[in-house]
């Protein structure tokens, strides 16, 4: 036990232990004042690597690195003390093989204190997952949409919707929980795959765009937020309006300093006073 009074962040077996008895509550989160914001209300933060697209405005995931994903992972380790996180291991860091995985999993564990890690991919990658998980590393496996898979799929565009697909999707679902995965990431998948691969796994499912009957769901936080533009997925869904309250306090703070209003003498150092 801990020498501290705190409680202690959730793990990942207690991730696993809610199959069945209450839903995992997880979003994302990439830098620190929001990783604070949403420590006590999620089950799971996730350091994904979507913050290429709505942290970097670049047009897909391929090109963060693992530097940039531990620099992350690190800052939201830091600002939390409840969730338990998670950081995706970034395309091309695990693919080649199950060994560049764990170099790549291992340095990204001792950089941020995160206690487990990510990848997207189907039954190949399986074997990567045992490997990982052997080693003492966990690992949530994703499959459906993979958006490390942009330039096979075409776009990111939902998948398994013929039978042969839905087979295939629930295969990969089953070698990676098979393989020591502590939880599959359902994305982008028809409702009714989503439904039976929950239903076929013992570890639990984490929809995104996979089915309410998922083990627990989640979503990218700006798009909750309402920080990611006009346009979320269709998955997603706008639980606060930030943007606006954003926009319009740098339309006061700028038209207080276009006003003189702000600073006063209050903000100011070495004001002499009483004469
Ligand atoms: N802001 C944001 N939210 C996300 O959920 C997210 C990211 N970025 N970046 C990384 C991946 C990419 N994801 C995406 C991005 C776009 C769609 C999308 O536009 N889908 C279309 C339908 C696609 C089709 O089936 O043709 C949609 O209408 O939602 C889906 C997932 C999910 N992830
Ligand atoms: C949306 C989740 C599942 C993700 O992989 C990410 O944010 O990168
Ligand atoms: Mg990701």
């Amino acid at each position: 036990m801990s020498v501290h009074s705190q409680a202690q962040r959730v793990t990942v077996p207690q991730l696993v232990s809610f199959k069945g008895e209450r839903k995992i509550a997880a979003l994302t989160a990439y830098i620190a004042p929001i990783a604070r914001l949403l420590d006590e209300a999620v089950d799971m933060l996730l350091v994904g690597d979507s913050t290429a697209m709505v942290g970097y405005a670049l047009p897909d995931t391929l090109s963060i690195t693992v530097e940039t994903m531990a620099a992350h992972a690190a800052a939201v380790v830091r600002a939390t003390e409840h969730a338990c996180v998670i950081v995706d291991m970034p395309f091309g860091s695990y693919q080649q093989s199950p060994a560049q995985a764990f170099a790549n999993a291992a340095s990204l564990l001792a950089a941020s204190g995160v206690s487990g890690v990510k990848l997207e991919g189907g039954q190949p990658l399986a074997e990567t997952t045992r490997f990982l998980v052997e080693r003492g590393i966990p690992v949530l496996a994703h499959v459906g949409l993979m958006p490390q898979y942009v330039n096979t799929m075409g776009g990111f565009k939902a998948q398994g919707m013929t039978d042969a697909a839905a087979r295939r999707i629930l295969e990969d679902a089953r070698a990676h929980a098979q393989a020591g995965a502590f939880g599959v990431v359902l994305e982008g998948i028809s409702e009714p795959l989503g439904r039976a691969i929950t239903a076929a796994l013992p570890v639990p499912t984490i929809g995104i765009g996979a089915s309410p009957a998922c083990d627990g769901q989640i979503l990218v936080t700006e798009d909750i937020l309402g920080l990611s533009g006009d346009r979320i997925p269709k998955f997603a869904q706008r639980f606060a309006d930030a943007g606006q309250v954003i926009r319009q306090a740098a339309r006061d703070y700028a038209q207080s300093v276009r006003e003189e209003t702000f600073p006063t003498l209050a903000h100011c150092f070495g004001v002499r006073s009483g004469r």
